[in-house]
């Protein structure tokens, strides 16, 4: 898809092939990621989405014998060149996942843990980081007087709230988010919608999600996915009432997946 004139574009992906040893499990996919939207990925279990979105930061490298072919350019640049710093790329480009994983330490750890990590920081600033990104992440009024309990004692939907603080106190470009509510409660889910809601003016966000519905409330674009391939992409209104191919309209109208 084109992204609309004068766009901007954040991720390009062009002809994508993924393989999990020899089984293929994405075909040909060209698809522009656009700055500050969301872009939902939805589709039935087992059809690429994960596959799809794990490539964006590199996260795949992590699965012995796959393999890439096409390009994925982020700003640009072709993110699967050996001179790729991949420690830097995800560092731009966060990721957050179905389950909510805190670290098993403080609060305030937890949110700390990737700036202390990646260069001296004074206590100040990252008393400053650590509000900061809880205030982003609509967490700080509920944690503000037990920064230094453990992060395990929070909620679910907390938890993942947390986890999304975390991610944001590094000052991420790309917010990756691997269904991340399906573990929640309905409360805690539409606390999440709200806050990707509030997040898109500072960042650029993806999410797959099994939920028709979360993907027709928040995002921008929807790319809908089928058997390893990109069936439909475009402005989530026109998939979600005007889609221009058989199988988008049966599976937004739920009569398969
Ligand atoms: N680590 C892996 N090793 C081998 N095959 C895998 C691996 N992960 C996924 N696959 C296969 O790749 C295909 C796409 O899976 P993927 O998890 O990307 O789909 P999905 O659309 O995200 O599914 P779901 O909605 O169920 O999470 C499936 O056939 C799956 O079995």
């Amino acid at each position: 898809m084109s992204p609309e004139r004068g766009e901007r574009v954040v991720f390009s992906v062009r002809d994508v092939d993924f393989f999990y040893g020899n089984k293929q499990a994405l075909f040909g996919i060209t698809l522009d990621i656009p700055k500050h939207r969301i872009t939902a990925l939805i589709g039935p279990s087992g059809c690429g989405k994960s596959t799809f979105i794990r490539l964006l930061n590199r996260m795949n490298d992590f699965i012995p014998n796959t393999s890439v072919r096409g390009k994925i350019l982020f700003e640009g640049e072709d993110i699967y060149d050996p001179r790729t710093d991949v420690l830097a790329l995800r560092r731009r480009v966060g990721m957050v996942f179905q389950r909510p994983n805190p670290f098993p330490m403080s609060i305030y750890d937890n949110v700390a843990y990737g700036p202390r990590l990646h260069g001296r920081v004074s206590r100040a600033e990252l008393d400053e980081i650590v509000e900061r990104s809880l205030r982003w992440a609509a967490l700080w009024d509920e944690v503000k007087d037990r920064l230094h309990e453990s992060a395990l004692s929070l909620s679910g939907g907390q938890q993942q709230r947390l986890v999304i603080a975390r991610a944001l106190a590094l000052h991420p470009e790309v917010l990756l988010l691997d269904e991340p509510t399906s573990a929640l409660d309905p409360i805690s889910t539409a606390k999440i919608e709200e806050l990707l809601y509030e997040l898109k003016s500072r960042l650029t966000i993806v999410i797959v999600t099994h939920n028709m519905q979360q993907a027709a409330r928040i995002s921008d674009i929807t790319a809908f996915f089928l058997n390893g391939y990109l069936v439909e992409v475009g402005p989530t209104s026109e998939i979600f009432q005007r889609p221009k191919k058989k199988e988008t309209e049966d599976y937004v109208a739920g009569r398969f997946g």
